[in-house]
């Protein structure tokens, strides 16, 4: 047989009848590749149908709390850039009044108003209902709550207080359901409405010196997802932040008294601006997404931790579906990097202490 039969007949069998069910389980990878691309593509077509709405903030009526300082204020002021009526809630009635000023500077057209109110979020709910009622007949029904009241305190376990974390929970827990509790009827009744809750990175993730702030800001996360699962067929969008060290004066208050720890831990995310994260949490509770985080970091935070909570956009799934693996390897060089600066700082201490007593 010359070498060009021999080819031949070789070719001739690989080709015979037989031979392509080798080719089989190739062909099923195939369709099966090919079902899951048809899938993905048609996921895409419909997003449009499952993202709601984005709210229409002119003209329309927003109650900051914590609306008098840092990032509410900032909230407060990115909304009145955008035509809102903006109703500002906190306790001393001092800052409200300068606040005030400062957000009317903001304004784009002579018809808005701002509203200031004084009061405590976190000790009496009748309280809070009537003032949210007094807002309402002034400035008309609450298109968008922005539960930004909060304080944050730091420190270690044993050497905090221990009716601060009572006290945590009173103020950024309660503090957030009281407002919601006052504004979510009437939102029901007119089946549009935006909630935000401001947490904190600190609420996705457990740090050294935050044993009882943290909780109070995971808290929030709780309620917003069953909230929102609750209200989504009334139209109404809840949307949790996850703010970073954040440049304010509440920030400023937290670092006097702040662990070495936890500042050096917390610097991994950096500080940011309250212009920024209000510009950015704004933009997320308009489109209606259920997590707003902000920096790099920030957005491989919440991914990595969104465990069961909703989405607002197939590429939002699908971004999650995709990076969660990545982002968990890279979450564990963060937790390595956290525990040796912990270990660091414990046989610092010991040095230094063992150091004072020779002398
Ligand atoms: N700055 C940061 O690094 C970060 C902050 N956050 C969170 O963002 C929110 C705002 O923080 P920030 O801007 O730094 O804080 P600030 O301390 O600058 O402002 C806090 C605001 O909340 C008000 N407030 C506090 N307690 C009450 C209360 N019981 N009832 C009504 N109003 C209250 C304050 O006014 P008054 O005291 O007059 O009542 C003030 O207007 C907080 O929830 C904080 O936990 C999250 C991540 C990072
Ligand atoms: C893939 C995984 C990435 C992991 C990144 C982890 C980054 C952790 C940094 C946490 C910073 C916490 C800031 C708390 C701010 C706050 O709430 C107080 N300042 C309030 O006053």
């Amino acid at each position: 047989m010359s070498s060009e039969e021999a080819l031949g007949s070789a070719l001739s069998h690989w080709f015979s009848f037989n031979s392509w069910w080798l080719l089989l389980p190739f062909v099923m990878l195939l369709v099966v590749a090919a079902f899951i691309v048809a899938f993905v593509l048609l996921l895409y077509m419909i997003s449009p149908l499952i993202s709601p709405k984005p709210l229409k903030l002119n003209g329309a009526h927003v109650v900051v709390t914590g609306g008098s300082s840092g990032i509410g204020k900032c909230i407060a002021m990115e909304c009145y850039k955008h035509g809102a009526f903006i109703t500002l809630v906190a306790r001393d009635e001092h800052k409200l009044v300068q606040a005030k000023k400062e957000v009317e500077k903001c304004a784009i057209n002579d018809k808005q108003v701002v509203l200031c109110i004084s009061v405590d979020v976190s000790k009496d709910y009748n309280q809070v209902e009537s003032v949210i009622k007094q807002a309402q007949e002034k400035l008309g029904p609450v298109d968008m709550l922005v539960n930004c009241a909060g304080t944050s305190i730091s420190g270690k376990f044993e050497e905090v207080e221990v009716d601060r974390f009572k006290k945590m929970m009173e103020v950024n827990y309660l503090g957030s359901v009281y407002p919601t509790r006052a504004v979510i009827t009437t939102m029901k009744e007119r089946r549009m409405g935006r909630i935000m809750f401001v947490s904190s990175q600190a609420g996705l993730i457990g740090l050294f010196g935050y044993t009882a702030y943290s909780p109070s800001k995971f808290a929030l996360r709780g309620l917003a997802e069953a909230l929102q699962m609750e209200m989504k067929p009334y139209n109404i969008y809840v949307t949790v932040a996850y703010p970073p060290d954040t440049d304010t004066p509440g920030f400023a208050e937290e670092n006097k008294t702040k662990p070495l720890e936890t500042k050096l831990i917390s610097e991994t995310a950096g500080v940011c601006q309250p212009e920024q994260v209000a510009k950015v949490v704004v933009k997320d509770a308009v489109q209606g997404n259920f997590s707003s985080s902000f920096g790099p970091d920030g957005y491989m935070l919440s991914a990595l931790t969104c465990g069961m909570s909703p989405v607002t956009s197939i590429t939002e799934g699908l971004q999650q579906i995709v990076t969660m693996g990545l982002f968990r390897t890279i979450a564990l060089f963060y937790l390595g990097s956290f525990d040796s600066i912990v270990r660091r700082c414990m046989i610092q201490r010991e040095q230094s202490k063992a150091a004072d007593k020779r002398e």
